[in-house]
C-alpha cells in the first residue's frame, strides 16, 4: 500500500500561501499538515485560527492539525470549525489524555496522539486502542528544516509491534526531517503516513517531490 503523504505548510511561502495550497490541491498529497505553535509548549509561534480559516477555505485536502500547544482541549471547537480531519495533541501536553481523545472523537474528528522524541512508545499502552493515529516526532517540535533523529526508525518498529500485539488499528505517522531517504526507511519499519515540510517546499519541483514520496 502507498504511504499517506502530508506536506507541512509550515515550510510554505506565507506571502503566497494560496499558491502553495493550490499546488497541494493539484498534487498527490493525501492531507495538508498544519502546525500550530504557541510559544509555550514549543519555543516558536507559527499561526493561529484567523489565518487557518483562510487555509481551510482554499485547501481541498483533509487537514491534519498538529497542535504544539498547552491545553489543546481548549481549542477542540476551533479545530472542528476548520473542518479538520485529524486533531493531533501531544502526550506531554495532556495529563488527562483519555478524556481529550474522547472529546476529539465526540466532536467528529479523528484523535491522534503525538510523542516527542524523548517520550517512549511504551507510554501509549493504555491509549493505543482509542486513537486513530500516533504521530512520532522525529525532531524536537517547534521548527521546520531540522535533522532527522535516527532513533525514530526503531520507535516505529516498537510502535508497529505494540499496535499489532493489541489489535489496535492505529496509523503510524512520522514528522520531522522526512525526505526520500529517511522516508523510505520509515516505511520499511512500518510507518503509514509521512509529514514533509522542507523536503517538499524547498524542492525545485514540490509537486514532483510529493509524487516521489507517494511512490517510495
Ligand atoms: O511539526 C513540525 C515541527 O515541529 C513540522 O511538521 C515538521 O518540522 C516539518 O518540517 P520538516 O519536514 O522540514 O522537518
Ligand atoms: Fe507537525
Amino acid at each position: 500500500m502507498k504511504p499517506i503523504i502530508a506536506p507541512s505548510i509550515l515550510s510554505a511561502d506565507f506571502a503566497y500561501l494560496a499558491k502553495d495550497l493550490e499546488m497541494l490541491n493539484r498534487s498527490e498529497a493525501d492531507w495538508a499538515h498544519i502546525d500550530i505553535m504557541d510559544g509555550v509548549f514549543v519555543p516558536n509561534i507559527s499561526f493561529g485560527f484567523p489565518v487557518l480559516k483562510y487555509v481551510a477555505k482554499i485547501s481541498k485536502k483533509p487537514l491534519d492539525v498538529h497542535l504544539m500547544i498547552v491545553q489543546p482541549e481548549k481549542f477542540i471547537n476551533e479545530v472542528k470549525a476548520l473542518g479538520a480531519h485529524t486533531m493531533n495533541v501531544h502526550f506531554e501536553a495532556c495529563p488527562h489524555l483519555h478524556r481529550v481523545v474522547q472529546q476529539i472523537r465526540e466532536a467528529g474528528m479523528q484523535p491522534a496522539v503525538t510523542l516527542n522524541p524523548a517520550t517512549p512508545v511504551a507510554m501509549l499502552k493504555d491509549i493505543i486502542q482509542d486513537v486513530y493515529m500516533v504521530l512520532l516526532m522525529s525532531v524536537n517540535p517547534g521548527f521546520g528544516g531540522q535533522k532527522f533523529i535516527e532513533h525514530t526508525v526503531e520507535k516505529v518498529r516498537e510502535l508497529r509491534a505494540l499496535i499489532d500485539s493489541t489489535g489496535s488499528k492505529a496509523l503510524i505517522e512520522v514528522d520531522g526531517g522526512v525526505n526520500l531517504e529517511t522516508g523510505a526507511r520509515l516505511i520499511a519499519a512500518g510507518a503509514d503516513a509521512l509529514v514533509a515540510g522542507s523536503a517538499v517546499f524547498a524542492a525545485p519541483d514540490p509537486e514532483g517531490m510529493i509524487h516521489s514520496l507517494k511512490n517510495l
